[in-house]
C-alpha cells in the first residue's frame, strides 16, 4: 500500500523556489531517506507533507487522500502523522508522561487510563520509565529525542517523519536516538526521515532521495545512491561529505 505520494510539489519562499517538482513514494513499512546539502529543501519538503506551509503547486497524498486539498482540514490529516523535529519537541512545563499522553487523549480520544498503560509501557520500552514523572529539562538532549519518538508514536501514526531529529545533540547522544530509530524502523514502520547521517541512512532506509536546489535528483537502494551514484551532483555532494567525515 502507498503510504504517502507527492507529486509536482513546489514551494516558494518570497518568490525563491525552494521546492521545485519533487515527486516522491513512500510505500507501507519503507524507511525512505532524504539526503542533501544545507539549505536543498529537506525540511521544507517535511513541513509540506505535514501541511505545516501552503503549498505553491503540487499535490500531497496520505493513505490515498489528497490532504493537500484546500477543504481538508490541517489538524485532520495531521492525525495519521508523527513528526519529530531536530529539537524543543516536548512541552517544557509538563511531565514526560503528560508529554506522551497528551495527544493519544486530547486528539484521538482514549481514555486517559488507557493512553498511561501505553506511554508507560513505551516508555520502559525505550529505557525511560524512570522518568515519566520529570520535566524535560532534567532529561538529556538523547533522552528528550526518545520521549519525542515515543510520543509521536503514542497514537500509532500511519507515518513518521523525522527531520535531523539528531543534529542538535551531542556527537555522544546520537547512537541512543539512531538506535531507537533503527529499532523502530525494523518494527515495519513506515518514516520519511531528512537525515545527515549518510552512515545511518545507509543501514537503515530502503530508498534514499538526494535533494539539490529543490529536485530530487536522484534516488535509489542505498547502495546505489551511496555506493554508486549516477548523477554527477550526488557524486559531488558525497565526496564533500566524506571529506567532513560524515560517511
Ligand atoms: N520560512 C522560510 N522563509 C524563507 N526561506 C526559507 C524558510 N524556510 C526555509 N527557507 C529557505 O529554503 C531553503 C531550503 O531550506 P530547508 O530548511 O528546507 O533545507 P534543508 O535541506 O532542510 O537544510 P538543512 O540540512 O540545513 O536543515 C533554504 O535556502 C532556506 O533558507
Amino acid at each position: 500500500m502507498t503510504v504517502l505520494r507527492v507529486r509536482g510539489l513546489v514551494k516558494e519562499y518570497g518568490g525563491r523556489r525552494v521546492l521545485d517538482g519533487v515527486d516522491l513514494t513512500v510505500e507501507e513499512g519503507q524507511v525512505v531517506a532524504l539526503i542533501g546539502a544545507s539549505g536543498s529543501g529537506k525540511s521544507t519538503l517535511l513541513r509540506c507533507v505535514n501541511l505545516l506551509e501552503d503549498l505553491d503547486d503540487g499535490q500531497v497524498e496520505l493513505l490515498g487522500r489528497d490532504i493537500s486539498d484546500p477543504r481538508v482540514d490541517p489538524d485532520r490529516a495531521r492525525r495519521d502523522m508523527g513528526v519529530v523535529f531536530q529539537a524543543y519537541n516536548l512541552f517544557p512545563h509538563m511531565s514526560v508522561l503528560r508529554n506522551v499522553v497528551l495527544a493519544p487523549t486530547v486528539v484521538h480520544g482514549v481514555p486517559e487510563a488507557e493512553a498511561t498503560t501505553r506511554a508507560l509501557a513505551l516508555l520502559e520500552r525505550v529505557g525511560l520509565a524512570d522518568k515519566a514523572r520529570a520535566y524535560p529539562d532534567r532529561l538529556s538532549g538523547g533522552q528528550q529525542q526518545r520521549v519525542a519518538l515515543v510520543r509521536a508514536l503514542a497514537y500509532d501514526p500511519a507515518l513518521l517523519l523525522l527531520d535531523e531529529i539528531t543534529s542538535a545533540l551531542d556527537p555522544e547522544l546520537v547512537g541512543e536516538v539512531l538506535a531507537l530509530v533503527r529499532e523502530i524502523a525494523a518494527g515495519g514502520r513506515t518514516i520519511l526521515m531528512a537525515t545527515h547521517e549518510m552512515g545511518f541512512a545507509k543501514q537503515v532506509a530502503d530508498l534514499v532521495c538526494f535533494l539539490d536546489g529543490g529536485r530530487v535528483v536522484e534516488s535509489g537502494s542505498p547502495e546505489q545512491v551511496l555506493g554508486d551514484p549516477e548523477q554527477p551532483r550526488t557524486r559531488e555532494f558525497l565526496r564533500r561529505v566524506l571529506d567532513s567525515g560524515r560517511l
